[in-house]
């Protein structure tokens, strides 16, 4: 985009409404067989419900719009009535596509016009501790279109020709400088103008919605991560989970 074309920087919003839309429609087949990942349980409630209270934890966050397993929409409906949410946070249901990227964009059609900047959170990453939700929604208060919470990396990372079958060698390409590299979490927050016209405008398949605001030319940012917002993918994550859970309690004294 050239820089005549460019939107303005965007002003401070610190009298935004916020929305968080939460993607839950996936089958987590990398988590084996079972329930879609986002109904299983972790300590007795479903991942869904912990990532819910993890956003709804934010004071800045007054709408949850649930993006539910195709066919799972009413089941998510009852569990959020099973389960004590706070009061002051409104919720909406409504069902998923196929992809993360699809799932989203039904998420983001069912935004009520009031909210102006949109959080998207895995329903995977059911521990995100509270601070990070807030840092990320007063980072696009403060004017940034696009947020995403970010860690550097423990592993050094290659680039490699991906193997035709799984499990054969692959041709390593190149090494990325490390320092550079930062491995991105949810929630990633928006200005709700921004994030539409990224799925409006972008049709490539990405793995996150900061990627689509990057294609359009506009200014993505980080801030610091939380190693506790790890995305639950493979059966190890459930582990580490409960152990975060655990920790947490003990943490608490009860
Ligand atoms: N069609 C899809 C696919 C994924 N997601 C959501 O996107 C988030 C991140 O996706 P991921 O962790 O990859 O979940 P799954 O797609 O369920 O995992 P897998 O690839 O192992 O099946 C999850 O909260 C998932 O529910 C979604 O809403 N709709
Ligand atoms: C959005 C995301 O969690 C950022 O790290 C990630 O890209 C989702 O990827 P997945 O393949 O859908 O798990």
């Amino acid at each position: 985009m050239s820089d005549e074309s460019r939107p303005a920087p965007a002003e401070p919003r610190q009298d935004s409404r916020v929305a968080a839309v939460i993607p839950a429609a996936g089958r987590g087949v990398r988590l084996g067989p079972g329930a879609p990942k986002a109904l299983r349980a972790l300590n007795g409630t479903p991942i869904l419900i912990h990532a819910i209270r993890a956003l709804a934890a934010s004071r800045h966050v007054s709408l949850v719009v649930v993006v539910a397993p195709p066919d799972g929409a009413a089941e998510v409906k009852s569990l959020l009535d099973a389960h004590a949410l706070p009061e002051r946070t409104d919720f909406l249901v409504v069902p998923g596509g196929a992809s993360r990227q699809e799932s989203v964009r039904l998420g983001l059609d069912a935004l009520p016009p009031a909210y102006d900047v949109v959080l998207v959170h895995d329903a995977a990453r059911p521990l995100v501790p509270v601070d990070t939700v807030d840092t990320v929604v007063e980072a696009v208060r403060d004017g940034a279109p696009a947020v995403v919470p970010a860690l550097p990396l423990a592993d050094t990372v290659k680039e490699v020709e991906p193997a035709a079958v799984p499990g054969e060698p692959e041709p390593v390409l190149g090494t990325p400088v490390r320092a550079r590299l930062r491995a991105v979490q949810t929630p990633q927050g928006f200005d709700r103008a921004t994030l539409i016209r990224a799925h409006e405008t972008v049709t490539e398949d990405v793995t996150d919605d900061a990627s689509m605001v990057e294609r359009l030319g506009e200014r993505v940012v980080t801030v610091p991560g939380h190693e506790e917002a790890f995305k639950v993918t493979r059966p190890l994550d459930l582990v580490l989970a409960e152990a975060v859970l655990t920790r947490r309690r003990l943490n608490d004294g009860f």
